[in-house]
């Protein structure tokens, strides 16, 4: 018999459609009126952490969470599920994914469809989850996303449409298992990950995409002593509009760090060119190119690295490296 402690943060999963078919949170979670269909395999708690659409979720409640995730490894708990909001479930997936040690599964899952409309794939979403949770297998794997019938890893996973219930996917790599009709199979594992305990969150760190024609203007308005960290979504493999080089080189001289990854969907940043803005003139002033997460992730794992109070050496590293 496995122990599985599921917490409900709010989302579509928990939210129903009102007669004008607008979808919308409701005093009462429709989850709570979930039947584990487990028998005596898998014993269920559940917990309303919160109940919040998760553009309302911050990086203060991913700690918490990840709080309440930490006192669950004290309770004889063999695995955890996350029911969460779609929109940011990526962030918080990866927040825990970084922040949590690597001890106990822990799956994020969520819905497309509210609980009251056609096709709603709340229930086999959270049943997937903790089928997921409760597999020998699904331990030493991160933190791990579960729609749709697929396992991904928090690191990459991402949303990729805005209604779909198809909609994560890991881009470039591809999803690690999936949940067939007999069980949960795993097709990969995971490469080495460092863990940050961290038990404050810092706020103020930025994510900027690029684009044609951009100039110094958003650059220069976080340039500000308030200011603990910038990711920018840069062009191609890794460049910048010249225009924005001197705002960027403030930063880096106000000791702001500041990394990179590309805003294509797939591929990883690299220093290729080097033409004026090009990836090569930009590693060279400093800024870290950060491998194979897309912009929100690499502005997580900036914040959680600056969170953890790591010089700017450690940071460069841990930003930088594609398996940390
Ligand atoms: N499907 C969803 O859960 C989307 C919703 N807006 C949320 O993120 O809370």
């Amino acid at each position: 018999m496995k122990k599985i402690l599921v917490l409900h943060t709010g989302g579509t999963i928990a939210m129903s459609a009102d007669a004008s078919g607008n979808v919308v949170p409701g005093a009462e979670n429709p989850l709570d009126q979930y039947q584990s269909s487990f028998g005596a395999d898998i014993q269920l708690e559940t917990e309303d952490v919160f109940n919040l659409p998760s553009p309302h979720i911050t990086p203060e409640r991913m700690l918490a969470l990840k709080q309440r995730i930490d006192k669950a490894a004290h309770e004889g708990v063999d695995g955890v599920v996350v029911t969460h909001g779609t929109d940011t479930l990526e962030e918080t997936a990866y927040f825990l994914d970084l922040t949590l040690p690597n001890e106990l599964a822990v799956v994020v899952t969520g819905a497309m469809r509210s609980a009251n409309e056609i096709g709603s794939d709340g229930l086999h979403n959270l049943e997937t989850a903790i089928q997921t949770a409760s597999s020998p297998d699904a331990a030493d794997k991160g933190v791990l996303v579960v729609m749709n019938d697929e396992i991904h890893s928090a690191r990459y996973v991402t949303k990729t449409h805005t209604t779909n219930v198809a909609t994560f996917r890991t881009p470039t790599f591809g999803p690690i298992g999936l949940v067939a009709n007999h069980g949960v199979v795993f097709f990969e594992s995971l490469l080495r990950s460092t863990v940050c305990p961290i038990q404050t969150v810092t706020d103020n760190v930025f994510l900027i995409k690029a684009y044609a024609g951009m100039g110094p203007e958003l650059f220069e308005a976080i340039a500000q002593p308030s200011t603990h960290g910038v990711v920018i979504e840069a062009l191609g493999a890794g460049n910048m509009p010249p225009a924005t080089l001197p705002a960027i080189q403030k930063l880096l001289d106000m000791n702001i760090p500041v990394a990179l990854v590309s805003r294509c969907f797939n591929g990883i940043a690299q220093d290729v060119y080097a033409y004026e803005g090009g990836g090569v003139q930009l590693k060279q002033m400093g800024v870290i190119f950060c491998q194979g997460l897309n912009g929100q992730k690499a502005r997580i794992k900036l914040l959680v690295g600056v969170s953890a109070g790591m010089s700017a050496d450690e940071l460069a590293r841990f930003v930088a490296t594609a398996n940390s």
